[in-house]
Parts: structure tokens; C-alpha cells; sequence
């Protein structure tokens, strides 16, 4: 594809901001801040630390790399810089909106307030817009604060979000192990988002099956699904579940999406145009899925679920928009066309007042991807 994907104006929904710091920082402020549980004390070696022990096939393992990053960003000073970092790297990559989540209830280490943290890692995204801009490579940045799935905070998190939604605060999630924490512990603050008219995305369908994307959805109220890989459990083609073989059902999909059956649930995903947050090299480090090859992203993609195409965590998984899209043209045979697609959709199911959305994808979007 005679494309370069680095320069196409590219959305990102799903993005960690403690899953995207840059090595050198987190070197950095460990060293400022005195911080002496680093794994290495250099560059390289912390950058392959970290890709190697996400590698775990495993998401609680996955999990824990994060203490390493939570650990450094526990100051006004450290969040604003990681914030202002991130909106200029994702700018640099091409990215011209994006939407960052983190929890701050895991950065109060060292007495900052919920509050505090909300407004330190705001006032980092503002001037990393702004120092972005002045590079020439404008970027929006909106942010969702997460509750912990495992904790019990999400009602404290949820009414932070009111509080604060407008300013750069665009939304709400809910992150962590989801194996024996099911997102229906939360219903109180799924509540209270949707009585205060808040978006909300839950990580769901990753690390466990239909059970829990069907809470997400049908209990919780999610506008969106981070991950949503595992609703490829509720399709059949042939009368055999696709999962017994993906390449064969990603194959057959290019060609022949009618043949495709869908359960109730994968319909109902489908029919109401849920985005699916989908995050394919997290997801093979995690074994949420067997590899780019074989990831449900395709199948799901070519049976116009409304798939959008993410990074997760591009630390842990030492990856970009622009290598995603890359991984995805060169080993699932993806063209101009297929990012197009699921950079509109991206767009589309933003977390942003219509009228802006809009004026991305028509004033953006199409005349990069249109070539007008
Ligand atoms: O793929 C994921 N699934 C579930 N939780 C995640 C994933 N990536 C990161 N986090 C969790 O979200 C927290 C806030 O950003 C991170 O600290 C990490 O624990
Ligand atoms: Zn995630």
C-alpha cells in the first residue's frame, strides 16, 4: 500500500496515560523523586523491560507493570509532565484527536487530592495542545478518569468526572482485572454518570467473555466497549463458532460477511453501532487473542461491527497509531480504505459534542483520507 500511515490524520479512544510514558521519563522522575524500585537504570533496557513483562500472555501480569509507572506519577509537577508528553507524542504520531484515561485514585501516594490530580494532568494536556500546535501538528486531547475495577471508588470517581466534565474532561471509564470483578459492582456510579446525561466506556469482553460485555451493555448502560474483542464468542458461520477458527472466518468475512451468523448479543452490539475500542497488540500480549493475524479486529471489521482501531497501553506494548495501523495493512492485509473506515468511526463515537465531531471528520478527516 503506497500509503505513508504515519502522515494520515489518525483518532485514538483508548489510551493509558500510565501505560504511555516515555522511558527516558520515567527514568527521569524516578531519579528526581528518588524512586528506587526501577527494574533497569537505562533507557533501552527499561523500554524492553517493560514490552517484556506486558508479554505475558496474562492480563493480571500484565497489570502489574503499571505499579512501575503509577509509582513515578504521584506529583502535580510528574502528571503535567507526562500529560504534556503524551499529547505531544500522539500529535507527533499523526494522532489529531484522542481521549486519555488514567485513575486517579491510584496517584494520591503522596497526598495529592482527586481534585489535584484532575487539574494537574489537565493543565499538562492544555500546554502539550499548545506546544503541539506551535509544532505545526494540532492535536484535541479529552480525558476519561477511571475507577479500578477492583476497588470501590467508582461512585467518588464518577461524581470527579461531573465535576469536572467540559473542561478537558470528556468522560468515564472503568479499568483493572476483569476475571471475578464483574462491572455490574459499579451500577451505582453508572447511575449516577447517566442521571448527570456523562458518557461512559467500560473495558469489557478482554480478559472475560460475553457475561461481561452483556453487563456492560444491558445493566451498566456503556456507551462504548473497551476491547469488546471476546463478542466474536457469539458468532457462527457454518454452524461452528468462529472462534474454532478465525483465519478462516477472518478469511471468508472479506468475502462473504451474510454468511455470518450473529447470537443475540453480537446482533444487538452490531445493530445499535456500539464502538468497539479494539487494541490488537495489547491484545496478543495479553492473549486476549492469538496474534495480528488472528485478531478479531478483521473478522469484526468486515462485518461492520463499528470497529475502531487503538493503542491501549503504547509503552507496555511499544507501539503507536501509526505501527497499529502498519501491523494491521502488513499481517491482515488492511487497506486505505479499512483505516479510513475505523478513523470515522473513532471520530464518530467520540466522546465530544457532535458539531465538534463533525468538524473533525469533514474538515480533517475525509480530505486526508479523499486526497481533497
Ligand atoms: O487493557 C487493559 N485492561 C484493563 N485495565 C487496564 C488495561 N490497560 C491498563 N489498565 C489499567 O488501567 C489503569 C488506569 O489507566 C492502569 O493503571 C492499569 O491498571
Ligand atoms: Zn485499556
Amino acid at each position: 500500500m503506497e500509503t505513508d500511515l504515519a502522515a494520515l490524520p489518525k483518532v485514538l479512544l483508548h489510551d493509558h496515560l500510565d501505560g504511555g510514558l516515555r522511558p527516558a521519563t520515567v527514568l527521569d522522575i524516578a531519579r528526581q523523586e528518588g524512586y528506587d524500585a526501577l527494574p533497569a537504570d537505562d533507557v533501552d533496557d527499561l523500554a524492553r523491560w517493560f514490552a517484556e513483562a506486558a508479554d505475558s500472555g496474562s492480563l493480571v501480569r500484565y497489570l502489574q507493570t503499571f505499579d512501575h509507572t503509577v509509582g513515578v506519577m504521584q506529583t502535580r509537577e510528574a502528571l503535567a509532565r507526562v500529560a504534556r508528553e503524551c499529547a505531544v507524542d500522539l500529535a507527533a504520531d499523526g494522532v489529531v484527536y484522542a481521549e486519555s484515561r488514567y485513575a486517579p485514585e491510584q496517584h494520591l501516594r503522596q497526598g495529592l487530592t482527586l481534585d489535584d490530580v484532575v487539574l494537574a494532568v489537565n493543565r499538562g494536556f492544555r500546554e502539550g495542545e499548545e506546544e503541539a500546535a506551535g509544532q505545526g501538528r494540532p492535536i484535541r486531547v479529552r480525558v476519561l478518569p477511571s475507577a479500578m475495577r477492583h476497588a470501590a471508588r467508582s461512585v467518588e470517581i464518577a461524581e470527579l468526572t461531573v465535576r469536572h466534565l467540559g473542561d478537558q474532561v470528556a468522560g468515564f471509564d472503568i479499568a483493572g482485572a476483569e476475571d471475578g470483578f464483574p462491572p455490574t459492582r459499579h451500577l451505582e456510579a453508572f447511575d449516577y454518570l447517566r442521571q448527570h446525561n456523562a458518557h461512559f466506556t467500560i473495558h469489557a469482553g478482554e480478559a472475560f467473555g460475553l457475561p461481561s460485555i452483556w453487563e456492560a451493555i444491558q445493566f451498566c448502560g456503556a456507551d462504548r466497549l473497551g476491547h469488546g474483542v471476546r463478542i466474536v464468542d457469539d458468532i457462527v458461520l457454518d454452524g461452528v463458532p468462529v472462534t474454532e477458527d478465525l483465519p478462516a472466518a477472518i478469511a471468508r468475512a472479506a468475502t462473504d460477511p451474510r454468511a455470518f451468523e450473529l447470537g443475540a448479543l453480537a446482533a444487538y452490539v452490531r445493530d445499535t453501532r456500539i464502538p468497539l475500542e479494539m487494541c490488537p497488540s495489547s491484545n496478543v500480549q495479553t492473549g486476549a487473542a492469538a496474534s495480528i493475524e488472528a485478531h478479531p479486529i478483521s473478522l469484526l471489521k468486515d462485518l461492520q461491527f463499528r470497529v475502531t482501531l487503538n493503542t491501549d497501553n503504547r509503552l507496555m506494548s511499544a507501539t503507536s497509531m501509526t505501527r497499529e495501523a502498519g501491523l494491521l495493512v502488513e499481517r491482515a492485509g488492511w487497506t486505505r480504505a479499512d483505516l479510513r473506515r475505523v478513523t470515522v468511526n473513532a471520530m464518530k463515537s467520540a466522546f465530544l459534542p457532535f458539531d465538534e465531531r463533525l468538524d473533525i471528520i469533514e474538515g480533517v478527516l475525509k480530505p486526508a483520507y479523499d486526497g481533497t
